[in-house]
């Protein structure tokens, strides 16, 4: 018997959304996508093409967009939501009088809300209460998605028919998902690497090295997963694609936006001149603030996300705040296996440092 065409809807019609409704035509879902803009929407399903956010890039024409949730949403088995942290709440409340517990609901989206530091996932669980809710999350460009480049992601979800519909929905031969069960620490790994991505397009703007951005990565991830373990998150989350994967693509990439927005920082702009050069979603810089408060008040070491928002918000200068970090207090390299206080421990005991 032939399988049955898996529906899917697509809520957000940016780059991500755009690249995520054409993998899963391409795997033969029958596909619906949810945008405001009218014109887009005409353009998508005249020219099979998003000129706004994918100008180059030829979208799958089984990919039928509206402006309307009504003739997206019922009847769908798989909601994609690919929209902004800052619009993400207001688009699920929108959404929810077309959606039903039987749906599976994902959010694909790399950010924290500000009132009550809420992950995407658990404001599609607050905003529904259904069964069904999962993360994707990985090294994920869109645009290189968009030219079927060889990407993997993950799927993240307590729940195994999450995890599995969604393995089946989406992979295909250039787009590989790998499944996991630490939803939060997927999550929490896709909004976190945003903050370092912005430190290394800096770091690259100002001339700085390859020992330097190695250096940066990795202290990236050992802070990361301390700050995810504090949340709760699994520390060997950040091992897989959606912790040290992700963090490589986006600390690396002239593709990533908040990349971008770091080396444009780098260059001498300012954070406003820099977002309004991107013209979209770079979700680090609000990331950064909330993560900073988030680290002070539960009291977790974090140099890197207090530095970065001292030269975003409070004006010091990325030179000095690289010299400060240098020459800040002696650290351990792995704290899982040496802690941290057991260095500083020996260092109070032995007179601190030595010549
Ligand atoms: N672009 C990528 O490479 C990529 C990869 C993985 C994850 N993500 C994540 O996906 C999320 C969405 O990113 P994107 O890249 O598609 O963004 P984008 O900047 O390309 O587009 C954002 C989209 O959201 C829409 N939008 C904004 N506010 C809205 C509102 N109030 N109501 C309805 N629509 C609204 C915009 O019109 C636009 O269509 C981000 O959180 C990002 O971290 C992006
Ligand atoms: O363009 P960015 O910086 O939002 O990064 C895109 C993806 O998150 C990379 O995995």
């Amino acid at each position: 018997m032939a399988e049955q065409q898996i529906k899917v809807a697509v809520l957000g019609g940016g780059s991500f959304g755009t690249a995520l409704a054409s993998i899963a035509a391409d795997n033969g879902a029958r596909v619906r996508q949810w945008l405001r803009d009218p014109a887009l929407v005409e353009q998508i399903n005249r020219e099979h093409r998003n000129g706004r956010y994918l100008p180059d890039y030829s979208i799958n024409p089984a990919v039928v967009a509206s402006s309307d949730m009504a003739e997206v949403l019922p009847g769908a088995e798989l909601v994609l939501v690919a929209i902004p942290s800052k619009a993400f709440r207001e688009v699920v409340r929108q959404a929810r009088p077309h959606l039903n517990p039987a749906q599976i609901l994902v959010s694909t989206t790399k950010g924290i809300q500000e009132e009550g530091f809420k992950l995407m996932s658990q404001i599609l669980e607050e905003e529904t209460g259904f069964p069904h809710i999962g993360v994707i999350s990985g090294p994920n460009l869109a645009s290189e998605i968009a030219q079927k480049q060889l990407t993997a992601t993950v799927i993240a979800s307590a729940d195994p028919e999450t995890r599995t519909r969604v393995q089946t929905a989406l992979g295909c031969d250039y787009f590989r998902v790998y499944a996991s069960n630490d939803r939060h620490g997927v999550e929490l790994g896709g909004a976190l690497k945003n903050i370092y991505a912005i430190a290394a397009g800096m770091a690259a703007a100002l001339g700085m090295g390859e020992n330097t951005r190695s250096m940066l990565m990795t202290r990236a991830l050992a802070e990361m997963s301390r700050f995810a373990v504090d949340q709760g998150a699994n520390p060997m989350t950040f091992l897989g694609l959606a912790g040290v994967g992700d963090l490589i693509v986006t600390c690396s990439s002239a593709l990533s936006r908040n990349y971008r927005v770091g080396y444009a920082l780098g260059e001498g702009k300012t954070l406003d001149e820099a977002v309004e050069a991107l013209g979209q979603v770079a979700e680090g810089v609000n990331t950064v603030r909330l993560v900073r408060d988030k680290a002070r008040e539960d009291g977790v070491y974090m140099p890197l996300a207090e530095g970065l928002y001292q030269v975003l918000f409070k004006g010091v200068p990325a030179k000095e705040m690289a010299r400060m970090l240098m020459l800040g207090e002696q650290s351990s390299d792995v704290e899982f296996i040496l802690p941290r206080e057991a260095v500083q421990q020996a260092h109070r005991e032995t007179g601190g440092r030595h010549g």
